[in-house]
């Protein structure tokens, strides 16, 4: 685990804040890949979709990595853009290239880290070296490595290219999803890593009360509604998702998120296993990168690596969710 610093790297944990809570790094690399090319919202122009011209660096154990493989996977980009997956340990190199722990090898160029990639870019990059990172080969540069970013591109740039008119950020639906993403990333996507990364009493208790507070809320919510928008399945529902399919297995044990487990709530179980059954969604989901990772790769809280062999997980059992009305995923016209 560690962090570049003028293009050189540094095996260094986390500094956590005053009060012992978690800080994550802000994502640097902000452009955007877009139909022709213009410049979306951030960032500079000149990233026009075109098959074969980016390359997606992702963990499978990564939650953040795990959106952009859905969406990549969902709106029919896997022919378009190619994938290179990390090992599962991160340690003093960081993410690596190390086919003895599950990783695909750098398809592109062969390298041997992930913080290769960050100073490929820029020889003096300072910063943390994090999943998802999107590449553009034509430039050799990176385009984003911001995953909240990213799902929005593969939900829309390539839609001329493909003919794939799957919505998952739908105009009609945009001030809820907002409003959904705006109280779900601080409290469960960023919550459980705010509670497993805290080093002190207080912090750690802060963010564990928002996750459970955040659970019990959704809870409720999916007791009266087949998704997290209404009837339409969302970009909501995939960044929630990959936080909850992690959360029995890991964050209930190495991230001391202890108070319930999701097995113990029926709606978002269900809602979970839905998901799960989603055509297309199961084979981005693999459990031995996912706690192989955290449990080993992090030493200051699981100092023997152990990873444990627990527990029971069956999210291919049947759900409930048909008993509510749903539409499935927005089609554009
Ligand atoms: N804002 C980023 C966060 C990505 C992120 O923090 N990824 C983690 C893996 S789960 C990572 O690569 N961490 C390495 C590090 O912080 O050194 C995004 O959503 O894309």
């Amino acid at each position: 685990m560690g962090l570049l610093i003028e293009g050189r790297w540094h095996d260094q944990w986390y500094t956590s804040g005053k009060d012992g809570s978690f800080q994550r790094e802000q994502a640097q690399r902000r452009h955007w890949i877009t139909a022709d090319g213009r410049p979306g919202p951030s960032g500079e122009g000149g990233f026009a979709a075109e098959a074969g011209r980016y390359h997606l660096y992702v963990s499978l154990a990564c939650p953040w990595a795990h959106r952009t493989l859905i969406l990549r996977q969902l709106k029919g980009l896997e022919s378009l853009v190619e994938v290179s997956v990390v090992g599962w340990l991160m340690r003093e190199h960081g993410w690596t290239f190390d086919q003895s722990q599950g990783s695909s090898g750098d398809r592109l160029d062969d390298l041997d880290f992930l913080y290769q990639r960050y100073t490929a870019d820029t020889p003096d990059y300072t910063g943390r070296v994090t999943v998802p990172l999107l590449w553009d080969k034509q430039q050799r540069r990176i385009v984003s490595n911001e995953s909240a970013e990213i799902i929005r591109m593969f939900n829309s740039a390539f839609d001329h290219l493909t003919g794939n008119r799957l919505d998952f950020y739908p105009h009609a639906l945009r001030s809820r999803i907002d409003q959904l993403n705006g109280r779900i990333y601080p409290a469960l996507n960023n919550g459980v890593y705010r509670a497993g990364f805290a080093t002190s009493q207080q912090a750690y208790e802060t963010a564990f009360d928002e996750v459970f507070a955040e659970l019990d809320s959704l809870e409720a919510l999916l007791a009266g509604q087949r998704y997290l928008a209404g009837e339409y399945l969302t970009e909501a529902d995939v960044r929630l998702f990959t936080t909850l399919i992690r959360f029995d297995a890991v964050y209930h044990g190495h991230f001391k998120c202890n108070l319930r487990r999701i097995a113990d709530y029926p709606n978002l179980s269900n809602w979970l296993r839905e998901l799960y059954q989603w055509p297309g969604v199961e084979g981005t989901v693999d459990f031995s990168h996912i706690k192989n990772h955290y449990y080993a790769s992090h030493a200051t809280i699981n100092p023997t690596g152990i990873v444990p062999r627990g527990p029971l997980l069956d999210f291919g059992a049947s759900h409930d969710r048909q008993r509510l009305d749903g539409r499935g995923v927005w089609c554009r016209d």
